[in-house]
């Protein structure tokens, strides 16, 4: 049996729904890994990426115990180097329990993942990353003052420090987690975007900033030629009208409806307007291609086609099973 490749995107509800604690996140995960097991009964390979937001920022904040040479703090990039081992080595440890509860054996492996960026992306000058815990404007524009970081207030949420978010060129490490993929093992890999790095020409440098999850998982998908991309995050349906009374679920719809709902701001910029941008771009790059969002919960029904916003080049294309 041919199996299909599916690159799976965890929205931030999937590792952190409650308290910040590790017991509460792998508590949060294995609740995730029990429904991501349903496919790999499916007959799907998958590939999980995940976020890191939340995480990286509260690592870089533990930077600040570090005191001398003996303790320094770590910088950004490896701060999400950290993020993903940490999370990594949570899901490995979740996935594994879920499939041993329904019998099923399979290696799951978390690959440490480099993505190149361009040093002269413009998203170096202008930090929009929202990182950490939330604070308020009071709080926030004094650690702005202290501490020269830049803060910004998060969809109404409260105010976060931002980072760079540069786009992803190129990950380093594809054909590797192809391979594996091939051979029938669960990849975990991009998370929190990927340790955003510069080829140097004489190997890669890591670089301060933190790279938006579903556009890393956007060129993962291109580049190990998957099937579909699913961006799963806490709302069953990309809306038109989002909170408002007019609002209205999208189903199946087209990369040049997509960017007129752009044109019209209907995502919000740095939630939903990132998943569609990619959702565009992977449906852009083949015509066979779809990208789905939508819920956890909903996942598989939207891989038969039944649930889910999704976007393929050509309208007629999207409502099919995978
Ligand atoms: N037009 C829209 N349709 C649906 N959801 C939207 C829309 N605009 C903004 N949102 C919000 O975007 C959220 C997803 O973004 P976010 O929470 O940042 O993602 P993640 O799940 O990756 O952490 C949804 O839960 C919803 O509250
Ligand atoms: N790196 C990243 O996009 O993380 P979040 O999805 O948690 O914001």
């Amino acid at each position: 049996m041919v199996r299909k490749k599916v690159v799976i995107a965890l929205g931030g509800n999937a590792i952190q729904s409650g308290l910040a604690t590790a017991e509460a996140q792998q508590k949060a995960l294995e609740s995730t890994a029990s429904q991501l097991v349903t496919f790999i009964e499916n007959g799907f390979n998958i590939i999980i990426s995940h976020g890191n937001g939340p995480q990286v920022g509260n690592i870089l904040l533990q930077q600040k115990a570090a005191d001398s040479e003996k303790n320094p703090a770590m910088p950004l990039d490896t701060c999400g180097a950290m993020s993903q081992g940490m999370i990594g080595y949570w899901m490995q440890n979740a996935m594994e329990k879920a499939l041993r509860e329904k019998g099923i054996f399979k290696n799951v492996v978390t690959i440490v993942t480099r993505v190149v960026v361009d040093p002269q992306d413009t998203a170096f000058a202008n930090p929009t990353k929202p990182i950490g815990p939330f604070y308020s404007e009071e709080e926030a524009k004094r650690i702005m003052e202290e501490n020269h970081a830049s803060f910004k207030e998060d969809a109404g949420r409260g105010w976060r420090r931002v980072v760079p978010s540069p786009q992803p060129v190129n990950i380093v490490e594809h054909s590797v987690i192809s391979s594996l993929v091939e051979d029938g093992n669960i990849v975990i890999s991009v998370g929190g975007g990927g340790i955003p790095v510069i080829d140097t020409g004489d190997g890669f440098k890591g670089v301060e900033a933190v790279i938006d999850k579903d556009f890393a998982s956007e060129k993962l998908a291109e580049l190990v030629d998957a099937d579909a991309l699913l961006i799963l995050t806490a709302v069953d349906h990309v809306y038109v009208d989002f909170n408002k009374p007019s609002k209205r679920q999208l189903k199946e719809v087209s990369v040049a409806e997509m960017k007129q709902y752009i044109d019209e701001h209907q995502f919000a910029p740095g939630s939903m307007l990132p998943k569609v941008e990619a959702a565009i771009t992977f449906a852009e790059t083949a015509p066979g291609r779809k990208t789905i969002i939508t819920s956890l919960d909903q996942a598989l029904n939207a891989l038969e086609g039944k649930a889910g916003t999704t976007v393929s080049l050509h309208e007629s294309l999207a409502g099919n099973r995978l």
